[in-house]
């Protein structure tokens, strides 16, 4: 064998595999109402449907990045059963926490004419702390040391507000790295268990510290602050202005990347996927940050939450303007 098969044998063995959590998953229905209006009726001019939710976006984005994963979610009902099907056509493992009732059906309403993005998300089925403890002891068990965890998004009915809490402490003692992403109380209380990685954005960020953040330099030394309480990576993402990334060694600022904009559904979960990736390759800080911003500017560019081609990142990333605040 020669060396670099070698090494890549010795890579393969070593690489950590990602699992992505999404207990509140949605079908994402994106829709085109030009000049939509409340109190009006619209009419719905295109439309198409992806299996959504944070975490499975996650790994749809992995997969178009190269990368493998592991989706795990909790599925009910037929659309239960289309998004598990969505998710094997595009080689994407699946694992299922199946639970009675329907899973939701989110709709995304764009009106290209007025420029408006509107989200109507479905609540989706009551699942009980039963089975997702039953669940976490579940993913601890196919799970090893030092794999990737990525939990994300919105808590299912039924959950208690600590879900994140609980998981994050279960998943952190068997030695996995967890990745955050989710917003107000289920954020507050996963983060008191000190995940590897969280990715707020500056909206976010700002109600979790209960103060505007005007600029980069608030959002860097926001960021900085959340990792000096325990947390080893804070990427603070902006939208069309970029992102802020901290850790205790280093705080980056990513200029973005100006592209025509699709859909911005799924930005956020882009970003995450990326790093998760880059991580799990082990990357290089700024190597890792340019990749995340291509990977959001692609998938931007696409309608719905459809995963943009890796051809397209690596167009994207030569335009990644880095600056290292400290
Ligand atoms: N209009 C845009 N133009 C270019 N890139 C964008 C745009 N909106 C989002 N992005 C990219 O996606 C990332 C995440 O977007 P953001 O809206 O902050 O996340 P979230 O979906 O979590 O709110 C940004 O940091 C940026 O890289
Ligand atoms: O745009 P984001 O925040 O990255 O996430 C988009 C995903 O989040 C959802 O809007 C669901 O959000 P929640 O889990 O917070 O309810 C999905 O419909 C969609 O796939």
């Amino acid at each position: 064998m020669d060396v670099s098969k070698v090494q890549s044998v010795i890579q393969g063995a070593t690489m950590p595999s990602i699992y992505t959590v999404t207990l509140n998953p949605a079908l994402d229905k994106t829709v085109r109402v030009p000049n939509f209006a409340v109190d009006q009726v619209n009419r719905i001019t295109w439309l198409r449907q992806d299996a959504g939710g944070k975490g499975i976006n996650v790994s749809k984005v992995i997969a178009k990045l190269g990368g493998e994963s592991t989706a795990i979610a909790v599925l009910a009902g037929q659309t239960g059963q289309w998004i598990a099907n969505a998710l094997v056509e595009n080689n994407i493992k699946v694992q299922a926490i199946t639970v009675p009732g329907e899973t939701r059906t989110n709709l995304k309403v764009v009106d290209t004419e007025g420029g408006t993005n509107t989200d109507i998300n479905e609540p989706g089925p009551e699942v009980t702390d039963s089975v997702l403890d039953q669940a976490l002891v579940d993913v601890v068990s196919m799970t090893s040391a030092g794999d990737i965890v990525v939990l994300s998004g919105s808590l299912p009915r039924g959950a208690s507000t600590n879900t994140y809490g609980r998981w994050t402490r279960a998943l952190r003692d068997a030695g996995l790295k967890v990745y955050l992403d989710a917003d107000g109380t289920a954020l507050s209380a996963g983060l008191e268990q000190k995940p590897s990685f969280i990715k707020p954005n500056d909206h976010e960020l700002s109600a979790m510290l209960n103060r505007e953040l005007v600029d980069v330099n608030a959002i860097a030394t926001a960021a900085s602050e959340i990792v000096a309480g325990g947390i080893d990576t804070v990427c603070v993402s902006m939208g069309g202005n970029g992102a802020v990334y901290a850790t205790t060694n280093e705080v980056w600022y990513a200029g973005p990347v100006k592209v025509k904009v699709g859909s911005t559904v799924g930005a956020g979960d882009s970003v995450v996927a990326a790093f998760a990736f880059a991580d799990a390759q082990g990357l290089s800080t700024e190597d890792a940050l340019r990749l995340a911003m291509a990977t959001g500017a692609a998938n931007v560019m696409e309608s719905g939450t459809q995963a943009a081609e890796r051809s397209v990142v690596d167009s994207l990333i030569k335009k990644v303007q880095l600056t290292r605040l400290h």
